[in-house]
């Protein structure tokens, strides 16, 4: 039995019809599945909760939509039973897609999954936030604290977003959205302790995002070197006096070119916390986890079976 979870607003309603077309595929093959449809932001988590808690019956979980929906399904599981996660993507940025390198063709996608030839194990990351109140949220992809993060909150409430999505230039809205926040943004001072041990001071950060796949923000190669398969997060801090200066480094970013800009620096460790001196945007995997002067981070190694 395969359980589909999907969204239907992914790229402003693209998941609607991805599915209708599934669904034919679904019906030919005379496959034994149940489809969940979300309606608002949190039924995927809710949907994925309910599938696998207290189940010790294998399941195969499908997600049908962008990094959002496989970010809320992941939130969501409970890793008592075993589960196998799926994906089709029919999201705008599609960056766990990318690094996993699955076929652009929705039907190709589902046909992998029907007749699964390679699983593979992914590590998870853990975001942890709050003073009074702690909160924990898992990342697929990839989290960060401020100027990539508000990109991320400002994407979310975008209208722009809906009108290039139509025109089927969606990539646009991260390109604008993030020229926008580029000027708006401010760096600030913190620093980083990376695995309890190495502390890291900055003083004029953009930004810092963790990693377990390369990409963020739809195409974004932030941290070329990230490994879903080895346990680590890699780190990509994004530092420079000059803000003209990040220009070039967002550039080769974008065209997927290894950045050795001065002004960009990387690490990579199995956890880490970042402290910043005012309260700067925070997102997993696209969505918002609001403003704050403190997470941590860690990586959970090879903790998701997924087909590919
Ligand atoms: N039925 C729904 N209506 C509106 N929003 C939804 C619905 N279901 C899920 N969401 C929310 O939509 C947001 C984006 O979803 P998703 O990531 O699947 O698509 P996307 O933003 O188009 O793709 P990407 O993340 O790859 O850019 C998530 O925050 C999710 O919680």
């Amino acid at each position: 039995m395969y359980y589909f979870i999907i969204n239907p607003n992914a790229r402003c309603g693209r998941g609607k019809n991805v599915w209708k077309k599934l669904e034919r595929i679904l019906e030919r093959e005379n496959a034994q599945y149940q489809a969940y449809i979300t309606e608002k932001p949190g039924d995927a988590k809710v949907f994925a909760r309910k599938l696998t808690e207290g189940c010790r019956e294998p399941h195969v979980i499908v997600a049908v939509g962008g990094d959002g929906t496989v970010n809320e399904i992941l939130d969501g599981l409970s890793f008592c039973s075993p589960v196998t996660l799926g994906y089709i993507p029919a999201g705008s940025g599609n960056d766990l897609a990318r690094s996993l390198k699955l076929p652009r063709k929705p039907g190709r996608c589902l046909k992998k999954i029907l007749s699964p030839k390679y699983h593979k194990q992914l590590d998870y990351g853990v975001l942890t936030y709050g003073g009074d109140e702690i909160s924990c949220r898992r990342f697929m992809v990839s989290a960060g604290i401020g100027m990539d993060a508000a990109v991320c909150h400002n994407i979310l409430y975008s209208r722009t977003k809906g009108i290039l999505n139509k025109l089927h230039i969606g990539k646009l809205t991260y390109l604008l959205i993030g020229v926008k926040q580029l000027l708006l943004a401010k760096p600030a001072k913190g620093y980083l302790l990376l695995d309890g041990v190495q502390k890291v001071e900055f003083n004029h950060a953009y930004f810092i995002s963790a990693h377990i796949h390369p990409y963020e923000g739809g195409g974004f190669k932030f941290a070329p070197d990230a490994s879903y398969d080895d346990g680590k997060l890699s780190i990509c801090v994004m530092n420079n006096r000059k803000k003209r200066k990040l220009i070039p480094v967002l550039l080769n970013s974008m065209f997927g070119r290894q950045s050795h800009n001065k002004g960009t620096r990387f690490y990579t460790c199995g956890e880490a916390m970042v402290h910043v001196d005012k309260p700067m945007a925070v997102h997993v995997d696209g969505e918002s986890c609001f403003c704050q002067n403190d997470i941590q981070l860690r990586c959970i190694k090879k903790a998701v079976r997924m087909i590919v």
